[in-house]
């Protein structure tokens, strides 16, 4: 089949890769000039393991890029995999979609036949049939139902897996609201759950689709914060809280994965997407508690970790290593990093802060451009009174004579990662 995809950020390359990887003939269509260039000389223009080879074996074959929307007429199917940034109030923010549908409408005027109108993108419920189809239906004359539908196709890829996340998914969520639109949704993904070993697919209707993918981010993010909150009881009574979590992880109706306590979560999507359902329900009239609960643990979590600092040293004019600028391990990506709020609150303290990430240096320094970087984790150490772990990175399990360095050792781990305990002042957050 032929697929177009508008945006090649992280979603909109992996899935272009992917695509093209089980037999379609894809076009990707970015603004960005870079991106394209890089994408048609073979090469990722984002770091994700195997992207590379999948993007070098494809590109200028079964892949190109193009900035020239009219690439779409020639395709049976488009997928919508834009930025669906959130507002200062927690709204999200639809301007970057909606120019995205005005494009891709304008084109699809030229069009003699069916189309579909996929939004990959991660959009609040009615987004799709309230927003993005009016716009297409507005700019190209065409009526929705008869010569084009739209469908939903959430995305559930972590960054730092993407491409193996995409490929061998754990379910694959088809939104559609007629059968032409449900018939071509399913020849798109058939090769791809073939070659996955035929995870399940749920076939459902548009803002069912929308909905999955907040409930999804919202549980996962939820889960988080309840390990955190749980974990924060155990320390007041001196329990080890990861081997409570550990054993809770073991009852098969809860499951280990995302109950890792420590300084709460980040990244570009778990902050943006429950502050936007939580948003979108006060709208719809429904006050969201759990999910401003979990949000408020997370906020809370950088604020303990610098009480605990508090409890040991004083900030003010100390110098503190800031290990882990990544809102992960595995990424150079810091957007909504607990790095980010830990650096401005021990900045307003006056502490004399230096960060240290193997990977995230670079964007970091965007959002902190006056504070000190160290090349390595052992010069980060070296003269700070004081070192705060915030990313788990494996290397910092390994430091050890790199604490002797310190002018007062005192280490905050906010992940539970640091293994060296003896001759420095210890305390982890969780
Ligand atoms: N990053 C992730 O791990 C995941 C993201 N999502 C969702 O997927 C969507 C896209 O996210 P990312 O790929 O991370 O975004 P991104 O910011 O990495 O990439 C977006 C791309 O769109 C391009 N673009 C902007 N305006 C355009 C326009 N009018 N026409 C064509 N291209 C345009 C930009 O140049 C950029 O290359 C969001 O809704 C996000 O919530 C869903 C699952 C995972
Ligand atoms: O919608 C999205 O964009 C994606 O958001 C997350 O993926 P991602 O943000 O890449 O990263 P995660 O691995 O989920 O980690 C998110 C945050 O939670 C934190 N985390 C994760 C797991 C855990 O046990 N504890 C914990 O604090 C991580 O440190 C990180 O800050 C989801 O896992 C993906 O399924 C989803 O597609």
């Amino acid at each position: 089949m032929k697929i177009s995809i508008i945006g090649s950020g992280y979603v909109g390359t992996t899935i272009a890769a992917c695509f093209a990887e089980v037999g379609h003939d894809v076009v990707n269509v970015d603004i960005d000039e870079d991106i394209v260039a890089s994408l048609n000389d073979g090469e990722a223009p984002i770091h994700e393991p195997g992207l590379d080879e999948l993007v070098e074996k494809h590109a200028g074959d079964r892949l190109r890029a193009t900035t020239d929307y009219d690439a779409i007429v020639e395709t049976d199917a488009t997928f919508l995999a834009l930025p669906t940034p959130s507002e200062d109030d927690g709204h999200i923010d639809l301007s970057i979609m909606e120019a995205g549908a005005r494009s891709v409408g304008r084109t699809l005027a030229d069009k003699d036949g069916y189309h579909l109108v996929v939004t990959k993108s991660t959009v609040v419920p009615t987004t799709t049939e309230e927003v993005i189809a009016p716009i297409l239906e507005a700019e190209s004359g065409l009526e929705l139902g008869s010569d084009f539908d739209v469908g939903m196709n959430p995305e559930f890829l972590r960054e730092g897996s993407a491409v193996s996340d995409f490929l061998d998914p754990d379910k694959v969520v088809l939104g559609s609201e007629t059968d032409r639109a449900a018939t071509l949704l399913r020849d798109v993904f058939d090769p791809l759950v073939e070659q996955a070993d035929s995870p399940p697919v749920v076939e459902t209707g548009v803002r069912e689709a929308e909905m999955i993918k907040y409930a999804n981010n919202a549980f996962l993010a939820s889960k988080i914060s309840l390990a955190n909150d749980l974990a924060n009881i155990c320390k007041e009574y001196d329990i080890d809280s990861e081997e409570v979590l550990d054993a809770v992880g073991l009852d098969s109706r809860i499951g280990s994965a995302f109950l890792g306590a420590g300084v709460g979560w980040g990244g570009s999507c778990f902050p943006k997407d429950v502050a936007a359902i939580v948003a979108a329900a006060r709208d719809a009239g429904y006050e969201a508690k759990m999910l401003e609960a979990a949000v408020e643990v997370n906020d809370r979590q950088p604020v303990r970790m610098l009480d605990i600092l508090r409890d040991h040293a004083d900030p003010s004019g100390a110098r503190v290593a800031v290990l882990g600028l990544a809102f992960k391990p595995g990424t150079d990506d810091v957007r909504n990093s607990r790095a980010i709020p830990l650096i401005d609150a021990l900045l307003d303290s006056g502490a004399d802060v230096v960060g240290y990430d193997p990977v995230a240096t670079a964007n970091m320094r965007e959002h902190f451009p006056d504070i000190d970087y160290a090349d390595s984790a052992a010069d980060a150490l070296a003269g700070a009174d004081a070192a705060l772990v915030v990313t788990d990175w494996d290397e910092f399990a390994a430091l050890d004579d790199e604490f002797d360095a310190m002018t007062d050792a005192v280490v905050v781990d906010g992940r539970r990662i640091v293994s060296r305990r003896d001759g420095i002042v210890y305390e982890s957050l969780v």
